[in-house]
């Protein structure tokens, strides 16, 4: 598990550290640690470091001076330096000396091997300036960001216009929410400034958290101890959606599999293992209901749903259940207040529900998550290609952006499955539906494996995704 501080945070820890260090030395430490990144891109696409050139992109603040000092490094390596000034008046002084003093040039961007990007860092605000976003549109060589991906908020991630899409972003100190939230950061490292860090507010699992959470049968176990998933999904119209969340939590646990609805011929000839009836009264005790891929949102949908609200265990509810809720309100009546609710919207659902209540999406999808989250006394798994996933507490987990292979249909039926089977098996719900949410993201990428793939290739995928958590638990 990795923490994530906010900008307001790092900079506090930022103010102290530099009340306690000689003057310039925590930037020659950035930039240094910016020059031997830069190095080892070289190395890694060039074969080489010495007589590669690199461009600095330099912005009229501290961001543009890490760039400068690192230029200055990259110089007694023997790269061929050129530094582009955005504000020639404004830009470091003593970075621009020293890069001056080791034989780096000032002038105009020529062919360039890697370009680091030093425009603007944690003091960015709104779309690039013109001048910035005409460098930014033109790059092609591959970018290291300095600290961030300039043209991106660093708190939200957000990119409202031009921005650099970086092979790599070396920051300081702390990863920032940009770091998790954008993709553009590209492969993030963490130069250590030993800044005095206050609690993160964002948590990002890891292989080994899963691993270790998940939950494995014992020597005592047998198909009910593990926690029996319950599936209420699909429909005449959507059979599909109903085997792919019930294959999901088949391929999740080796515990058992209980399916109620109108899909419970497809669902058993996909799934022989599954117990299918027609209805969540008939479908015996579980310990967690999921509820609404394909559902549909007739009067009997919402009668099924107000049976699993009910039932006295933790629910996931998605999908069509979401949108059965931001329609009936009165639904949530049907609620047990002493069992966890988790809601897994994508965007349009999350507007369904949360704009009544006075809640935008906006860009700041960890304000919005946690702001719904406390409303309705829920946990909320905001989709996205970075997942969000927020207690009423506030306590936040992030499922960093990374590919966009599971913007595949069916991608959100398999983790309702997944995030039912964690449930049923018990613990900490906001870590359940974080591991269930890495094990998504994962077996996407496995099943992928860098060529398009779809749902039922991401279900078969699920349990190499879990495997590679528990070996890297060491269990
Ligand atoms: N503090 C520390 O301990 C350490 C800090 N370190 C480094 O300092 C960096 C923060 O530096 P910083 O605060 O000097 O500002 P920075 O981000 O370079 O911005 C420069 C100026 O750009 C402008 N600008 C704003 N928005 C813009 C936009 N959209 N498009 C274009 N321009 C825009 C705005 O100037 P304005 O023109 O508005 O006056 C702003 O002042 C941090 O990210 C890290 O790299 C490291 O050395 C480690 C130690
Ligand atoms: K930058």
């Amino acid at each position: 598990m990795y923490g994530v501080w906010t900008v307001g945070q790092v900079r506090a820890a930022e103010d102290e550290a530099l009340a306690r260090t000689p003057a310039g030395a925590l930037m020659r430490r950035a930039a240094f640690g910016v020059a031997v990144a830069a190095a080892e891109v070289l190395r890694e696409r060039t074969g080489g470091v010495r007589g590669r050139r690199v461009v600095l992109l330099v912005g009229s603040g501290n961001n543009g001076g890490d760039a400068l000092w690192a230029g200055h490094f990259l110089r007694r390596r023997g790269v061929a330096v050129t530094a582009v000034l955005l504000a020639p008046d404004r830009a470091h002084v003593e970075g621009l000396a020293a890069l001056r003093r080791s034989g780096g040039r000032v002038g105009i961007a020529d062919r360039a091997d890697l370009v680091i990007d030093g425009i603007v860092g944690l003091s960015a605000r709104g779309p690039l300036r013109a001048e910035a976003a005409d460098w930014v549109s033109r790059l092609a060589a591959p970018v290291l960001a300095v600290d961030l991906p300039s043209g991106v908020d660093p708190d939200t991630g957000d990119a409202p216009g031009a921005a650099v899409d970086a092979a790599v972003t070396v920051t300081f100190g702390a990863r920032k929410p940009v770091h998790v939230l954008s993709a553009r950061s590209g492969d993030v490292r963490v130069v250590d400034l030993g800044l005095d860090l206050p609690d993160p507010n964002l948590r990002v699992l890891e292989a080994a958290d899963v691993g270790r959470a998940w939950r494995l049968p014992g020597p005592a176990d047998d198909k009910y101890t593990q926690g029996v998933t319950g599936v209420a999904a699909g429909s005449a119209t959507y059979p599909g959606a109903a085997v792919l969340t019930t294959g999901a939590a088949v391929r999740a646990t080796s515990g058992m599999v209980r399916y109620a609805g109108w899909a419970a011929d497809e669902v058993r000839s996909r799934w022989p293992e599954v117990v299918a009836t027609g209805s969540v009264a008939d479908a015996g005790r579980v310990q967690a209901w999921v509820a609404g891929p394909g559902l549909g949102t007739g009067q009997v949908s919402r009668d099924v749903l107000g049976a699993v609200l009910g039932a006295g265990v933790p629910t996931c509810v998605d999908a069509d259940g979401i949108t059965l809720l931001a329609r009936y309100p009165e639904l949530w009546d049907r609620r047990d207040p002493d069992q966890v609710v988790v809601l897994t919207p994508h965007d349009r659902e999350f507007a369904r529900l949360a704009e009544p209540l006075g809640i935008s999406l906006g860009v700041d999808r960890v304000a919005a998550a946690r702001a719904l989250a406390s409303r309705l006394g829920v946990l909320v798994l905001l989709k996205g290609n970075a997942t969000v996933i927020a207690e009423p507490d506030g306590r936040t987990l992030v499922s960093p952006a990374a590919s966009s292979w599971l913007a595949t249909a069916g991608s959100g039926d398999v983790l309702t499955g997944l995030v039912g089977a964690a449930l049923a098996a018990g613990g900490d719900p906001l870590l359940a539906v974080g591991c269930a949410s890495w094990v998504h993201v994962r077996a996407g990428v496995l099943a992928a494996g860098g060529a398009p793939t779809s749902a039922s290739v991401v279900v078969d995928a699920i349990p190499g995704a879990v495997r590679e958590a528990v070996v890297a638990a060491g269990r």
